[in-house]
């Protein structure tokens, strides 16, 4: 089977509105793999946050991967823009309709890697027959929306079963929300590689404090995997 290095990506949702670059260079200091962008539009889920304009003024920032994940309906009208904007991973949402297996086809033609995405309550198998059109797979681990919210434990079936589904692909499996030290561990043990963290992050207010939330999350992914 394909393994992919374990990844922490930090969700600049729970980072400070008012400095997202220098945020963003601390972070990836402290040692972020990539930098997780949650884009919201107040009617895909009811919260709403940024959109292209503020990932293109933060691409100059950084050279880590930006990991942009779409939490909007329609997509398909912004991918281009998401994409020009500096994102590397464009990840939609398999609920966001109305034609996922196009959105995929798009992103990869934009020259981006593509990412599906699924709430809670989304059975895996709507991503059967798009396997071969995605690069990651992003397991909804809350209702997205917003950050500081409680891990749903029976998401680790979810993603032990996306696991078996992929196989040999190289498709890297991602989750976000309620990712912290003590869930780390199950994510990963289940097949998760790149782990999304906001609060947990985020809580600390210093790029040595960012560094010690990172491993506190790294570590017990790497031990459950080894
Ligand atoms: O996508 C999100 C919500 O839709 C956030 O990225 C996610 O919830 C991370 O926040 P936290 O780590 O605080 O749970």
């Amino acid at each position: 089977m394909m393994t992919h290095p374990i990844r922490i990506a930090p969700s600049i949702l729970a980072a400070n509105f008012s400095q997202l670059g220098q945020e963003v260079r601390d972070v990836v200091d402290a040692g972020a793999d990539w930098i997780h962008l949650d884009v919201m539009d107040g009617h895909f889920v009811p919260n709403i946050t940024f959109g292209p304009d503020v990932i293109k003024s933060l691409r100059p920032h950084t050279q880590a991967t930006f990991d942009c994940h779409l939490m909007i309906s329609p997509a398909d009208p912004f991918l281009e823009a998401f994409a020009k904007a500096g994102c590397d991973i464009i990840t939609v949402h398999a609920e966001a309709g109305p034609h996922l297996h196009r959105s995929l086809q798009t992103v990869r033609s934009l020259g981006k890697k593509a990412g599906v995405s699924l709430n809670p309550a989304t059975p895996e198998s709507v991503i059967e027959y798009v396997l071969d059109a995605v690069d990651l797979i992003l397991v909804m681990t809350v209702n997205p929306g917003f950050g500081g919210q409680k891990f749903i434990g029976a998401m680790e079936e979810k993603i032990r079963r996306i696991k078996a589904m992929v196989g040999d692909r190289p498709i890297e499996i991602e989750v976000d929300g309620g990712i912290a030290p003590e869930t780390a561990d199950i994510v990963a043990r289940a097949g998760a590689n790149v782990l999304v963290a906001g609060s947990a992050i985020f809580k600390g207010d210093s790029v040595e404090a960012y560094r010690g939330a990172i491993e506190a999350i790294r570590s017990p992914a790497e031990k459950a995997r080894a």
